[in-house]
This record gives structure tokens, sequence and C-alpha cells, in this order.
């Protein structure tokens, strides 16, 4: 009886509405990794060249209200067909957009495909930034060897002025946001303005200076993450990273190896240590082979969260 006390036409629109709810959204298959805090969501893409979401799907999947939330969306891919490579990895920002390299994404990344079955002790993952090698240690963290930092102020890139050997930037003076910075300028594939203060809490306005400097195109003309870095001790830096792409994050892997190269150029520490980097969601280990093979080794967890199916909207 109570269906027929229902007039038609709002009869028509229940079923139109029920039509709508049960239209079955595209479903993406994924698994949510952590590494101290830094959070993404792993697409496996092993069968593809390509990534299967576009930037846009990526950016809506990452909405912390709407999606699935995360600081990147990483795509594990089929390895390229010269180079001996075992994977290729690819990874949106939270915005959509591009970048070369991610150092906490490629621990989460080896830790996925450790959890999919892959078995070898290190992996050789072509990246947008060239070869980069996890190495998965015995105690459960993973290693990664992340190649040479890039120093040439062209390169990383900058158009600040170089003002030390090989063309770099170290401690350089800049405008931008109404103040004066010193900067240190190194690209570990993708790029980062580093910034040493005295007092991290004190010294900066993070939530104006991060979004200012990371926009500041016309010394970074392809934008750049901002890490503002307090020095501790001679084996310890404290720092807190404004990304690019991605705002505020709990950690940045590329960034504690880029603020480590650039507190031994400007004499901040002396070269030879490990280096302890505390960031907002803990601690990475970076060690610079200065002076040997040059290349930068980052050692930190990388943590499975949960996984699921996510709708396409
Ligand atoms: N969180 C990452 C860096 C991710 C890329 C960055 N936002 C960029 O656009 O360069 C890391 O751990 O390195």
């Amino acid at each position: 009886w109570m269906t027929s006390k229902i007039p038609q036409s709002a009869r028509r629109t229940v079923t139109a509405l029920q039509a709508a709810t049960v239209a079955s959204p595209t479903l993406v298959e994924f698994s949510k990794y952590e590494g101290l805090g830094n959070d993404f969501i792993l697409i496996d893409d092993r069968d593809r060249d390509t990534p299967s979401l576009t930037p846009e799907e990526s950016e809506k999947l990452c909405d912390r209200n709407f999606g699935v939330g995360g600081d990147g969306v990483i795509f594990a891919l089929k390895p390229p067909s010269e180079g001996d490579y075992d994977f290729r990895m690819r990874i949106y920002n939270s915005d959509g957009s591009e970048p070369e390299m991610c150092g906490n994404g490629i621990r989460c990344f080896a830790q996925f495909l450790k959890d999919l079955g892959a078995d070898a002790e290190s992996y050789k993952v072509d990246t947008l930034a060239g070869p980069i090698v996890p190495i998965m240690n015995a105690d459960g963290t993973i290693t990664v060897d992340m190649g040479p930092p890039i120093l040439k102020a062209a390169n990383v890139p900058t158009t600040l002025a170089s003002n030390a050997e090989d063309d770099s930037v170290v401690e350089q003076t800049m405008e931008c946001n109404g103040k004066t910075w010193k900067v240190n300028a190194v690209s570990m594939g993708n790029p980062h303005c580093i910034i040493f203060v005295d007092d991290l809490e004190n010294d900066i306005d993070f939530e104006r200076d991060g979004p200012a400097l990371e926009a500041c195109t016309e010394f970074f003309p392809a934008k750049t993450n901002v890490e503002f870095v307090q020095v501790m001790s001679d084996t310890h830096l404290k720092m807190k990273v404004w990304e690019r792409g991605a705002g505020p994050t709990l950690a940045c892997g590329t960034g504690a190896c880029a603020l480590t190269v650039a507190a031994i150029r400007a004499g901040k520490i002396p070269s030879g240590n490990k280096v302890r980097v505390t960031l907002p969601g803990g601690d990475l280990f970076i060690e610079w082979n200065k002076g040997t093979d040059n290349k930068v080794f980052m050692t930190g967890p990388a943590v499975f969260s949960f996984q699921g199916k996510a709708a396409l909207k």
C-alpha cells in the first residue's frame, strides 16, 4: 500500500535515482604505502608501458576527502626493452604534475613489488631521473642508490647565478616573497631549493614562504621543492619540506639527499659521515660518496597501509 500512495511522477524520479545509484563506477585496484608518512597510491601496471591513469584521475584519487588520499600516485610499469632494467616507475604528484623522481616513493615501489612476489635483493628501476637502484635490507629497511647529485645550475634547473665551482649555486642571494634568502640549488633528478636557518620553528613563515618559493619560476623555471634546514650537529640535520606539486608533506627522500649534499658543499657539516636527517615523519639516513663514485645513498622504511578498489569519479 505504501507504493500506491507515491504519486506517479515521484515514482519515476525514484526509479531514475536508483538507476543512477546502481550504475557501476569504474574501479581502480590500488595499494597504499607510506615512507615516514609521505604516502602513495601504488598501481600495478607491470603489463603496461605507460600509466593506466591520467594525471587528472590521479589528482582525484589523491584527494583526501573525495578520493583515497595520498601525496602521489606511483605506477609499476614494464621495464624498457633496453638497458637491463627490472621495472619502470612513473609518478604523478597529488596536483597531477609529473616529477622526475621520488625518494620515499621508490622505497614504497620496491616494497610493493616485494609484496607482489618479487624476491631480488635489488632492482634496477628506470625513472625520468635515470636508473635508480633500491636495495632490500635484511632488517626490512630499504637503501636506495640515488645516483650522483646534479649541481650545475642550468641542469637543476635554476637561473640563479652560479657562485661556486662546477657552475653550481651555494648560499646564493635570492629575493622572493618580499624577503632575501641564502639559497642552495641541488637536483636529485628533481629540483630542490635548500635554505639553512638557525631556528626551524621561528625563522620562517612556512605556510607562506613554502608556496611562494615553490612557485618562484623566475629563479626555478620548473618550480622547485623547498627545504628549510637546521643543522643540529655534524651528523644530524632537521628539515621541513614544502613539495612542488604536493605542498607540505611529512617527508621527502630526494629532499633529504639534496640537503645533505648542500650542507656539505656549504661547509655546514663535514663530508664522509652517514647523516641522520630528521623530517616531520621520522628519520632518513643519507651518505654521499663525495670524492669516490659521487653517488648518494638513502636508507629508510616503506610500509604497507591498506589496499582496495577505488571509484574513478
Ligand atoms: N616526496 C618525494 C618527492 C616527490 C616529487 C616532488 N614533489 C617533485 O615534484 O619533485 C620524495 O620523497 O623524494
